[in-house]
């Protein structure tokens, strides 16, 4: 019982918050944080007037492009020299100048310290969707810091406890559409004050057979501009026009956007991209991994919805085995194969070659 004060669950979504306005977040077992994206050189001089030996945890994945050692698996703790200033963290984060600028170094990475403390910041990062890096600072009294700065207070171990925030539906209402004109959208929204996702349900399905569904995750760009880049918008439209022709099924839309990273992240994936990286490359030269999608969420609304089994609209294997996984029943996998272009082309054989989409 926390009364007024608030819980864990709430103290993350302040977190992240703070993180994308560039306020520093204290982490409860001895370390200050502050996103590598959003610092200012105000705030990167006073954590120098701290003194300690401050480190700008990465990712492997980014450490590799900087052909910077990665002590820790899937985390590089780089420390941050004496001399360098604000563009020295910009660029180790951002792989925007890589190539007109290759060389940051030498970068030395370090051993000590509490790597799950690293770790839960870069959670973090993610999850204000911004770039995968963060300056982290140890300090003795977390609380007594915390207070002193008026600085949000987490336990580094929530940003790494992956359990999924509870999702309550909030309103449900009817929605005449082109495909069919019993169609109803669902809001869910999040307890942890993200965003928010929703469900089109085409006619009345029966809750006790499978329904036809699809999880379409959100591309701005090619949901609503018609980007050619991806094959996005006529899978929308083409997963509807489907269950509008049966007379029934539910499109969750889940907003994910650009495989979990955020638009303005899948935006310099784009710019990678231009530069001849594919989009997986392009995510990991970013620090993400390929697909930072949390497909929980859709299995959690399928159920609330009172759906246990569906006859899934997808190229996508791994999509099947997550729903199985999280005890929906994929009875049949149906193809959606369609927008495929000249721009898109490239996009789709990389999927099908590295992320195992069914051609
Ligand atoms: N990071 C990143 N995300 C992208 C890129 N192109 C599209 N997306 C996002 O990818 C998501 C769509 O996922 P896809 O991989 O196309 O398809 P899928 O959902 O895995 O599989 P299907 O069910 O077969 O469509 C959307 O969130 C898009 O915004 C890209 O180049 N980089
Ligand atoms: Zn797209």
């Amino acid at each position: 019982m926390t009364g007024f004060s608030p819980d864990i669950t709430e103290r993350l979504a302040r977190a992240r918050a703070d993180l994308r306005m560039g306020v520093p977040v204290v982490l409860d077992g001895g370390a200050v944080m502050l996103a590598a994206e959003t610092l200012d050189a105000d705030r990167l001089a006073h954590l120098r007037t701290l003194g300690g030996a401050p480190v700008l945890a990465i990712t492997s994945w980014r450490a590799q492009t900087l052909k910077a050692r990665a002590y820790d698996g899937d985390l590089a703790r780089i420390a941050l020299p004496l001399d360098v200033g604000l563009s020295w963290v910009r660029s180790v984060a951002d792989p925007a100048d890589d190539l007109r600028a290759p060389m940051k170094g030498p970068l030395r990475s370090i051993r000590d310290g509490n790597a799950d403390l690293h770790r839960a910041a870069i959670a973090l990062t993610k999850a204000a969707r911004l770039l995968p890096a963060a300056l982290v600072l140890a300090i003795d009294d977390a609380h007594g810091f915390a207070k002193a700065y008026d600085l949000t207070l987490i336990p580094g171990a929530a940003a790494l406890d992956l359990t999924l925030s509870p999702l309550r539906p909030v309103i449900s209402a009817r929605l005449p559409l082109e495909v069919s004109e019993a169609g109803r959208l669902h809001i869910f929204r999040p307890d942890d004050g993200a965003e928010e996702h929703y469900a089109v349900e085409i006619g009345q399905p029966d809750r006790s057979q499978p329904v036809l569904s699809r999880l379409h995750s959100a591309c701005f760009t090619g949901d609503l501009l018609g980007s050619l880049k991806c094959d996005c918008g006529p899978q929308l439209r083409g997963a509807l026009a489907q269950m509008g022709a049966t007379g029934a099924g539910v499109l969750l839309y889940l907003n994910q956007e650009g495989r979990g990273i955020g638009l303005a992240n899948k935006m310099r994936a784009y710019s990678l991209q231009d530069q001849g990286f594919d989009t997986v490359e392009a995510n990991h030269r970013l620090g993400f991994e390929d697909d930072e999608r949390d497909f929980r969420i859709g299995a959690e609304i399928l159920k609330k919805m009172g759906f246990s089994a569906v006859r899934l609209l997808t190229n996508n294997p791994a999509k099947v085995a997550r729903m199985e996984s999280c005890g929906i029943a994929v009875v049949e996998r149906v193809p959606l194969k369609v927008g495929e272009n000249s721009h898109n082309h490239g996009y789709l054989a990389t999927k099908a070659a590295k992320s195992g989409h069914l051609l």
